[in-house]
């Protein structure tokens, strides 16, 4: 077995549900060729099931019916962890990096994964202002400078649900102006995964609907 592949088996099975076979192919891809495609750090290995993979499927129960955009997919995370669990809901990834991009092509035709489509832009020049439901990112930037990347894809009506660490207050704070700017009602931090995986693994979402 691969280091870093399912340390946390109880956890897998409830956030994969009948969808583990296909989170561990993803996953054993991610393993096997993440760091020579210069996806994830060789240090992140170990930790890839409960950091990155677990981590990013805590957000499926927040996922509806209707058109997601992930900006900056980059190794997949969330966008194809989520497409993975949530096969009725249909998912744009977003990222600009050719590499990557050719990497999420490949996992959505070895996955078989019919509800993913991958585009390669900046969310910036996507061309998909105004047309998703939710935009859904992790690790890419700061709110003060996330927000008027993702929100802008929104329809009006339409949610943000952007990953964040223990620090996400006080990027809140530094993001009132765009908060404003973008006109965000109800806002709000939602902490996942107490209890599904370890505490030092618990997620931030902040979340917040457009207009
Ligand atoms: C640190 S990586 C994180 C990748 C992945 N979301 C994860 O959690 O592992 C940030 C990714 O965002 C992409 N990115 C940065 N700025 C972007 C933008 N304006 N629009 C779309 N993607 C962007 C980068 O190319 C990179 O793949």
């Amino acid at each position: 077995m691969i280091d870093g592949l399912e340390p946390e088996p109880d956890a897998a099975a409830e956030l994969f549900g009948d969808h583990l076979e296909a989170g561990r192919a993803f996953t054993t891809s991610l393993a096997r060729h993440g760091e020579e495609l210069g996806l994830i750090g060789p240090l992140e290995l170990p930790r890839l099931w409960t950091r990155h993979v677990l981590n990013s499927a805590l957000v499926a129960p927040l996922m509806r019916p209707g058109r997601v955009g992930d900006v900056g997919s980059g190794a997949g995370l969330p966008g194809l962890v989520l497409a993975i669990t949530r096969p009725d809901v249909s998912f744009t990834l977003i990222e600009p990096m050719e590499r990557r991009v050719a990497w999420l092509e490949r996992q959505v035709n070895e996955l078989e994964l019919a509800n993913v489509t991958v585009v390669r832009a900046r969310a910036e020049e996507s061309k998909l202002f105004d047309s998703l439901d939710q935009v859904t990112a992790r690790a890419v930037s700061a709110l003060r400078t996330l927000i008027p990347v993702t929100a802008p894809l929104l329809r009006a009506g339409g949610e943000l649900v952007l990953m964040k660490g223990a620090g996400v207050d006080g990027e809140i704070g530094a993001a009132e102006k765009a908060i404003r700017k973008y006109k965000l009602r109800d806002v709000e931090v939602l902490v996942l995964g107490e209890g599904v995986v370890p505490a030092n693994e618990v997620t931030r979402v902040f979340r917040a609907t457009v207009g």
